[in-house]
């Protein structure tokens, strides 16, 4: 209204008004009026016209409303036909702003004449022309606006179309949709029709009019009358009901859709106030299910069901069938892990949780469903309910792990690996520095070799030698108490001008104890003090024998200064290699030991590893102990990057997740999966292993005993440090000849002096017990063996000792039985007693029968049953025994299977001690 109020108006910028100064002027006269100009920006001015009366009035009309000016501006007068409502919005709301006259009625005349000005003054004419200007510059504004609000609108209008386009097609998509569930649904309807009549026409029933109305779905419309009554019923006066849009309203009255389409917009203006009383029906509506669209229709006049429900009751009825058929028991074979809850037991067994609770009760163990049962239980369990049991243990995982076996053709020779062992000074540094000078790939190469722990030589001959750089037997020993064996043969370095010392005999014990062949390096032969000979005179007392002196272990002068005779060394190496026949197979997965390993800040963790079995890549899985990773980076002892590393190939490994042990074996694996579950296994082992040994668990003897009891072992290991050689020697010469074809007593190291941590190491690796003759272990081995479980025992009197390990010795040895006939009885009647079992009513018929003896049940002299009695009866009364000639009344603990005829025998089981 407003904005066409504003479009009929004049649009003038300038404008002229008039005050006629005395009053009115005689017609036909000239008369001088004030005439105030005024223009835009609210700048008005007064001028003086001259204004000609008419003589004559010129006809009536509507009086110009001002006088146009001598080029009137047109863009005021002329706003954009296409946008005309919102241009105006823009200048009215700037025009009170600007105090703008255009609004203001214009003086109407008298006159028809119009004015006549007097002629502009140059200031004016200026003025007017700044106005003209002005007014150009808006109305220029004006225009682009409009232009901007039409394409505004075109884009509007576009999108509207779009909307409703989108509308149009989802509704034909929801009509389409609801076409198909109606006829899905006839289909299914005309199907329980079918199988209704089916069922009917077997079982010689009624015709279908006398079925109930629900299950005779109507494939025909409902006849009208009844639908329109139900229908009338909630919707009184045909108003939509509470929240119900008006589209559904009229969907009542005759629309066919029954559900507003998703996209609809339902303008609130447009919703129909709920009628009075519509709260109170909507329930009773709701409980019928009724649809407006098909009440309309007539379709229906009664519960329809929906396609879902017709095929929930196929389904029950299908079910219905299937109940009435006996089931068929499924036997399974269920797995039992270490640890089992009685739910999971059930749920392995498919069994029900409550059978197998009552199951248990049978059995005398009450357990609740979340219960943990211990594996023998669940064995039980399973074998009960007739399953069958298969025990499995965590460690399982590492099942085909270190599968060492190879096929004979696989294996290929592979370089002896050595360690080299000795006494502190007497050159094992300087001589494995000289063997590895000695290495041509590292002097055709130009490399620079890397100290990694490990590192191979080229001979000039092209065969290779690998040498451990373990700082001395302890390292050794530590690696082979983690159960690795990694050295193929030591080489023992003797100083020739020194001879053998304390660690030289320690060396040979750790060596022997490994089961590891020597080779002798009298070192410092260049030496003037070096005598050969007396060194190996004093080897024999350690029961090494060399060559020189008639026995199989080479001895070789050497000088790791002077170089001297170190191809021969390297030649009696590669000769007991020969001896050993050392083969591996090199396509398969690698497998092999941790050398050393450590934190790298650099390179994170790393770890050295000597490859025993197959060749490890770039890429490969392994696993390290508890550790997992996948190779990274293969780096060898001359620093260089290498693709892959064969049998007794020294390596670096990086990639690791953690930091692996020295000694601990790695095994390449085929998934990741596979290596981080094994070192999760690991892991939580070595964890309960350190609760154990906090908890303070077994000792190594008990271990041992054990080991000894089950047939893993056959002799006691043992350790002697006393306080004087001759005491050493003795005690190693009793304990010795303690040893019998049962059980052997093997003495790992005899030495002088305090128990060191050394011992302990020794002592753990070998499994053997420490005998303390007049010495005593320092606090950091007795630390040491409490947490390897290590038997430390002190000795001040050589006969206690002997006593001792023979009565452990016995300990060990299996227990015989012996077993002496008492007597027979025949049975002679079988009796059924309630809550007791079959009593068999026998007849003694040799020596006699006792109670607490061991019988057995011969038939046809046949052993079918050995065990104990329950009871012996004379008559009515419980006796002790029944002699030959008297009958008696006997029944088996846990046995019922007799039957007349059936002789019982009686025996007394008696343990022998054993003796050595
Ligand atoms: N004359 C001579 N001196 C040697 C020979 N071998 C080693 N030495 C010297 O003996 C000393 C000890 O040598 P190392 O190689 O450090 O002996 P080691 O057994 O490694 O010593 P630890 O590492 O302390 O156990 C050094 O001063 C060497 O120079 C040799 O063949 N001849």
């Amino acid at each position: 209204m407003t904005e066409q109020k504003e479009t009929n108006k004049p649009n003038k910028p300038l404008t002229l008004s008039t005050s006629t100064r005395g009053g009115a002027a005689a017609p036909g006269k000239s008369d001088a009026t004030q005439v105030k100009q005024k223009f835009s920006h609210g700048r008005t001015r007064a001028v003086t016209v001259e204004v000609k009366k008419p003589v004559k009035r010129p006809t009536t009309g509507a009086a110009p409303a001002a006088p146009q000016p001598p080029s009137p501006p047109p863009a005021p007068t002329t706003p954009p036909p296409a946008a005309p409502a919102p241009v105006p919005a823009p200048t009215q709301a700037r025009a009170p702003k600007q105090g703008s006259p255009a609004h203001r009625p214009t003086p109407q005349r008298e006159g028809g004449r119009g004015i006549v000005l007097r002629t502009l003054t140059e200031e004016e004419r200026g003025a007017r022309a700044r106005a003209l200007v002005g007014a150009n510059r808006d109305a220029e504004l004006a225009r682009k606006r409009a232009a901007e609000e039409a394409v505004r609108r075109a884009a509007e209008e576009k999108a509207r179309q779009a909307a409703e386009e989108e509308h149009k097609r989802r509704l034909a998509e929801e009509e389409a949709r609801r076409k198909a569930e109606e006829e899905a649904k006839r289909k299914a309807e005309a199907l329980v029709q079918k199988r209704l009549d089916q069922a009917a026409t077997a079982a010689g029933a009624q015709p279908p009019a006398a079925r109930p109305a629900d299950e005779v779905r109507p494939r025909a419309p409902a006849p009208p009358p009844a639908p329109a009554g139900q229908i009338r019923r909630p919707m009184p006066g045909g108003s939509a009901g509470p929240g119900q849009s008006a589209p559904q309203g009229a969907a009542g009255a005759g629309a066919a859709i029954r559900r507003p389409p998703p996209m609809r917009p339902a303008p609130p203006s447009k919703r129909l106030p709920p009628p009075p009383g519509a709260r109170r029906e909507a329930p009773k509506r709701r409980s019928d299910k009724i649809d407006v669209g098909r009440a309309v229709e007539g379709e229906n006049d009664f519960r329809s069901r929906s396609v879902a429900q017709q095929r929930r009751r196929l389904e029950r009825e299908r079910r219905r069938e299937h109940a009435s058929e006996p089931q068929q028991k499924v036997y399974r074979e269920v797995t039992i892990p270490e640890t089992i809850t009685v739910q999971e037991l059930a749920a392995r067994m498919s069994e029900r949780g409550a059978d197998v609770i009552k199951t248990l009760m049978r059995m005398g163990v009450m357990a609740t469903i979340n219960q943990v049962i211990d594996p023998d239980t669940a064995e039980l369990v399973v074998t009960e309910m007739g399953h069958r049991p298969k025990r499995v243990a965590e460690g399982d995982v590492e099942i085909g792990l270190a599968d060492t076996t190879d096929a004979e053709g696989t294996q290929i020779a592979r370089p002896p690996v050595v360690t080299i062992m000795g006494h502190v000074d007497h050159g094992k540094t300087s001589l494995l520095d000289a063997l590895r000078a000695t290495d041509v790939a590292a002097h055709e190469a130009g490399g620079i070799t890397q100290h990694i722990g490990a590192y191979q030589v080229t001979l000039p001959s092209g065969q290779k030698i690998t040498f451990l750089d373990t700082p001395g037997h302890e390292a050794f020993t530590a690696m082979r108490a983690r159960g690795a064996k990694v050295t193929d043969i030591v080489v023992l370095v003797v100083a020739g001008d020194d001879g053998v010392m304390p660690q030289t005999k320690e060396a040979i014990a750790h060596a022997k104890a490994a089961g590891v062949p020597i080779i002798v390096a009298i070192n410092k032969m260049d030496k003037p003090g070096a005598d050969a000979s007396r060194v190996q005179n004093e080897l024999l007392r350690e029961e090494i024998q060399v060559e020189q002196l008639g026995g199989d272990v080479q001895s070789i002068e050497v000088s790791a200064t002077k170089r001297m005779n170190l191809d021969k060394l390297e030649e009696a190496i590669l000769l007991q290699a020969e001896v050993l026949e050392l083969r591996a197979n090199p396509d398969r997965l690698a497998d092999g030991v941790v050398v050393e390993a450590k934190l790298d800040p650099g390179r994170g963790s790393v770890a050295t590893v000597l490859v025993q079995r197959g060749t490890l890549k770039v890429g490969d899985v392994l696993v390290a102990g508890a550790v997992w990773g996948r190779v990274r980076r293969l780096v060898d002892d001359r620093g260089q990057a290498v693709e892959s590393a064969g049998p007794a190939f020294p390596v670096e490994i990086l990639g690791l997740a953690g930091t692996p042990q020295a000694g601990d074996e790695f095994h390449v694996v085929d998934s990741e999966a596979r290596a981080r579950e094994i070192a999760d296994f690991r892991a939580r082992r070595d964890r309960q292993a350190e609760l154990a040994r906090s908890a303070g668990g077994r000792g190594t003897l008990e271990e041992m005993m054990k080991g000894i009891r089950e047939g893993t072992a056959k002799e006691l290991p043992v350790l002697i440090k006393a306080d004087v050689q001759g005491s050493a020697e003795a005690l190693a010469g009793a304990i010795s000849r303690l040893s019998t074809d049962k059980v052997a007593a093997r003495v790992v190291y005899s030495g002088v002096g305090g128990i060191s941590e050394a011992d302990i190491t020794l002592a753990k690796a070998s499994g053997a017990l420490i005998i303390g003759f007049n010495v005593r272990a320092n606090p950091q081995a007795r630390e040491i063996a409490k947490r390897d479980k290590v038997d430390i025992r002190y000795y001040s009197i050589i006969y206690k000792v002997t006593e001792d390990i023979q009565s452990l010795m016995v300990g060990l040895l299996e227990p015989t039985y012996k077993e002496t006939f008492i007597g027979n009885a025949q049975i002679r009647e079988v009796f059924r007693i309630t809550k007791v079992g079959n009593v068999a009513g026998c007849m003694v018929t040799e020596g006699m029968v006792k109670r607490g003896a061991k019988v057995r049940l011969l038939r046809d002299n046949v052993v079918i049953h050995e065990g104990t009695l329950k009871t012996l009866r004379r008559f009515k009364d419980e006796v002790r025994e029944v002699q030959h000639g008297f009958e008696c009344g006997m029944a088996f603990e846990n046995y019922d299977d007799i039957k007349v005829g059936d002789v019982i025998e009686c025996f007394d089981v008696e343990e022998v001690r054993p003796t050595l």
